[in-house]
């Protein structure tokens, strides 16, 4: 008998598909394991200073429209060949959003963008999308929210974060410590880097962590540790992509015998969530590149195909490709700031 003081307040909706379930799906081929793998291997060299290239995240706030994702790995995928010996490009493939109250959190709670919260139908897009676009050669970075989702698709996953709103929970730190890719630690809202700083640290320990399996069996599992937790500078109240913050963070990571190594977001706190403003950030970074900085291990950038934002209103089309959460460079900065940052890390007058 189900206890009358408890489940007060919620009640099951459906029966969610497994992570095996859906793999079996969407396998994983030939060309998109090399893709994670080879991205996974560049993004450690990039963060442990044996690769001089950049690391770029770059791609929408988060993914709405599948279709308009792809249009856009399909240009991303062209410019990450072109630049391929500086820069190690991969798509932002956001599909869960943090919200600071409330809000639409992403194409796998409501990929219909309607209220009609068909979680099953979001992780099955998800999924697709993300073989998809590693099938192109282009890999794929993601905010790791939920405690439950990231099983369906973290192997396609070439770079995690864990975002500004929980960098300092303690079960975020224990998923990273699993999570077989890289992952980023963005600073606090309110620019506080302590919290990324230590959650590096609780990473890189092993942890028992309470999870469904791929069978969806709730599990207890061991975790290694994730030697590969950095930094990411978004700027809170201020922005700290300038060179004194960029120092100032890499020598507290030294002083705690990590790579002095981050990665700095344009957009956020540092663009002051003014989406023209990541411009003005490139160029500092690209300044700061060009004059030596060995701190800059990658940027990230909110990049779409049609800049600004647009608001969700039943029964009026969107845009194709363009933002419905944060607001995004458009194509052509885009494109302006890649060739930016190439040049700088050749080192190049910019
Ligand atoms: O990156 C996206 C947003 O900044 C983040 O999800 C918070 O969004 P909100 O303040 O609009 O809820
Ligand atoms: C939500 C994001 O960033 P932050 O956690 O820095 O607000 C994001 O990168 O989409």
């Amino acid at each position: 008998m189900p206890s009358s003081t408890d489940e007060l307040r919620s009640r099951p909706l459906a029966t969610l598909i497994t992570p095996h379930q859906l793999a079996e799906r969407y396998p994983l081929d030939r060309t998109m394991t090399d893709t994670v793998t080879q991205a996974r291997a560049e993004i450690e060299a990039i963060l442990t200073g044996q690769s001089h290239k950049l690391l770029v995240i770059i791609g929408p706030c988060s993914i709405h429209d599948p279709a308009a994702a792809r249009a856009y790995a399909e240009r991303l995928a062209e410019l990450k060949r072109r630049y391929a010996d500086r820069l190690c490009i991969v798509m932002r493939t956001y599909f869960e959003k943090p919200r600071t109250i409330v809000g639409w959190k992403g194409l796998i709670n409501d990929p219909h963008l309607d209220g009609s919260f068909d979680v099953n139908t979001g992780l099955a897009l998800a999924r697709k999308l993300l073989s998809d676009i590693n099938a192109l050669g282009l890999p794929t970075a993601t905010e790791f929210l939920d405690m439950v989702t990231g099983q369906y698709i973290a192997d396609l996953i070439s770079w995690g974060a864990i975002g500004a709103r929980t960098t300092e929970s303690q079960v975020h730190r224990e998923m990273a410590s699993a999570l077989s890719c890289p992952v980023g630690f963005k600073n606090g809202t309110d620019g506080n880097i302590q919290i990324a700083l230590d959650a590096v640290r609780a990473a890189a320990h092993g942890h028992i962590f309470c999870s469904p399996d791929k069978h969806g069996k709730m599990s207890i599992y061991q975790t290694d540790g994730n030697p590969y937790g950095h930094v990411i500078l978004r700027g809170g109240k201020a922005p700290n992509y300038d060179e004194h913050s960029i120092a100032d963070a890499a020598a507290q990571l030294s002083a705690l015998g990590l790579p002095p190594r981050l990665v700095v977001d344009l957009s956020h706190g540092n663009s002051q969530k003014q989406h023209q403003r990541q411009l003005e950030v490139a160029d500092d970074i690209a300044r700061q590149l060009v004059s030596g900085s060995r701190h800059i291990a990658g940027v990230m950038i909110e990049s779409f195909i049609e800049a600004g934002r647009q608001e969700v209103e039943p029964g009026t089309p969107l845009l194709f490709g363009q933002s419905i959460t944060d607001a995004c460079l458009g194509w052509k900065d885009s494109e302006r700031v890649l060739e930016l940052l190439y040049r700088a890390v050749r080192s190049e007058a910019v």
